[in-house]
């Protein structure tokens, strides 16, 4: 079956050996594997019983990212919105000869009876996931099915599993201007991002379709990196929590920063508001470089 269910996540299997995993809970995809090989990070103390946000994988913010600011209706809701820990619905699957795909949806009767009365918007989130043979598409559809307009921020927080942080090369945000959430300034990117201490950066506009994630160690055993294409996003959120927020979070291994790298593409930098009726789609390919 190119698309199998277990109660709580499902596998997509694709015939070149390819294989993705989606747990309900956030419809969050945690595995991606190519040539046997795993893509995606997701910690070894990631807890995976829907008490809280599974850490790694690609957790699905929104309606808010981060902390929202008062007075915006978002400042009550968790960091990074409800989506990501609420449980979605398998919607459909399809296979053809070059394609898996798999359809997750949530909308606003599906969430807590908190999170309904904090964010009090009907909406409706199609997700869909299309594994081929060497790439995996993430595609998000966000539609205003209520009479109200509604303003939203989203990302799909991808964790990228790396040989070396140390080594990592993040390239396509030469000269774009952003937000340094670790020394609380603008700044501008000079060439490529590395890790060299703890990162936490939001690049506004970032023109560039194609981020090329470049592991630069053991490419023989490990290849060359991950292409991410992102369409209708435009920002980029990079981070790595380095040695002290690692220790800090019980759900993450103290050693695991070195494993990891978040390139996130999304809608964070500004609202996207959405009039009653309206839909909005974004979505990026991650490839093998
Ligand atoms: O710990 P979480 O709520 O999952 O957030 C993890 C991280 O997400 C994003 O990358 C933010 O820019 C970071 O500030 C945040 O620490």
């Amino acid at each position: 079956m190119p698309v199998s269910h277990q109660s709580n996540k499902a596998t997509l299997s694709h015939p070149s050996g390819a294989s993705a995993e989606v747990y309900l809970f956030g419809a969050t995809l945690t595995s991606w594997k190519v040539s046997n090989k795993e893509r995606i990070f997701l910690s070894a103390e990631a807890v995976l019983d829907e008490s809280k946000a599974i850490r790694g994988g690609i957790p699905l913010v929104f309606p808010v990212f981060g902390k929202g600011k008062a007075p915006h209706i978002t400042a009550s809701l968790p960091q990074h919105g409800f989506a990501r820990i609420s449980r979605w619905k398998f919607v459909n699957s399809s296979d053809d000869d070059q394609t898996v795909t798999a359809q997750f949806g949530l909308d606003h009767s599906m969430i807590s009876d908190e999170h309904r009365s904090l964010w009090p918007f009907d909406f409706s989130l199609i997700y869909t996931i299309k594994l081929t043979a060497d790439t995996i598409e993430t595609h998000l559809k966000v539609h205003n099915v209520g009479d109200k307009p509604f303003d939203f921020n989203t990302l799909l927080h991808t964790y990228f599993l790396i040989p070396d942080e140390s080594k990592v090369r993040v390239i396509g945000l030469n000269g774009v201007d952003y937000a340094d959430k670790v020394l609380q300034q603008s700044s501008r990117q000079d060439g490529e991002a590395v890790i060299r201490g703890e990162v936490d950066r939001v690049y506004a506009n970032v023109k560039s379709t194609d981020i090329d994630i470049h592991y630069g160690a053991d490419e023989q055993q490990n290849g060359r990196g991950i292409k991410l294409s992102k369409n209708g996003l435009n920002d980029i959120v990079v981070w790595n929590p380095w040695i002290e927020k690692s220790a800090g979070m019980a759900d993450f291994g103290d050693e695991e920063y070195h494993r990891m790298i978040c390139v996130e593409a999304g809608q964070v930098a500004e609202f996207i508001a959405l009039a009653s009726g309206d839909s909005w789609e974004g979505s990026q390919v991650l490839s093998l470089l």
